[in-house]
């Protein structure tokens, strides 16, 4: 069995509520998820909220998606690591220039330093939309390009669907494939079209499971999240 304390799972907080929140993160423990931050609670709750989370000890991903001119994003990673964040993002499609003042902005933070990801097509993509964005590749093509450019850049991995991670887990088998768009069988999958059951997206060779209306929308979260930890434990 996998040791708790490295849990695949990212339980995606999207809550507009502060007290709901804050109801399903007493019942948690940072051994048995990390937690992720995105742009409704950040925007409703500011910085103090991510602090909030890394002082219970848990490791936050900050999914914030930075996306700017390189000084601007550089300056946006470099506050996150302030908050103490465990992972951080940015838009791989800003450019490699963008991601290496990224990467540069959190060299003074060591070993302390936030992992950084970069977001390749986003999962609620499918091919029908992607082709009205102009690009001449289908998704496939353009996650593993970004993917490449990413690791170029010096990032620690990237988001991505667990159907791209067969193939990004070429590149290099320490880059990290972060992937959301994850789906107990059954469970209904929303906006989301790029989709995986949990058990079948770390076969496919995802490191970390982003997982958020499946757990945070259940009748009993925790329960929902241990039974999630149980179908991807390795005997
Ligand atoms: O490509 C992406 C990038 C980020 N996300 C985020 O992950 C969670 C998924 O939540 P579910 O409720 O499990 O669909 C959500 O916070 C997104 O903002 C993503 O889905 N896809």
């Amino acid at each position: 069995m996998q040791p708790k304390s490295d849990s695949k799972i990212i339980v995606a907080l999207d809550f507009n509520d502060l007290q709901d929140a804050k109801a399903l993160v007493e019942q948690l423990d940072p051994e048995l998820c990390k937690l992720k931050v995105g742009k409704e609670m950040f925007t409703l709750f500011g910085p103090e909220w991510v602090k909030y989370l890394v002082e219970k000890g848990f490791k936050v991903f900050l999914d914030l998606k930075f996306h700017d001119i390189p000084t601007t994003v550089a300056k946006a990673v470099a506050a996150a690591a302030e908050l103490g964040v465990w992972m951080v993002n940015v838009h791989a499609s800003g450019g490699d220039k963008m991601m290496q003042a990224a990467r540069e902005a959190l060299q003074p933070y060591g070993e302390n330093r936030p992992l950084l990801i970069g977001v390749t097509v986003l999962t609620s993509m499918d091919e029908a939309q992607f082709s009205k964005l102009g690009f001449q590749r289908d998704i496939d093509s353009q996650v593993y390009a970004l993917a490449k450019l990413a690791h170029s850049a010096g990032l620690d991995g990237v988001v991505c669907s667990a159907q791209e991670a067969t193939k990004l887990s070429g590149i290099d088998d320490k880059f990290l494939l972060v992937t959301p768009g994850i789906r107990p069988i059954g469970a209904d999958v929303g906006d989301q079209s790029r989709v995986m059951t949990p058990k079948r997206a770390l076969e496919a060779g995802a490191s970390y499971l982003v997982i958020g209306r499946p757990i945070t929308q259940a009748a009993n979260p925790l329960k929902t999240l241990c039974d999630i930890s149980e179908s991807i434990a390795i005997d």
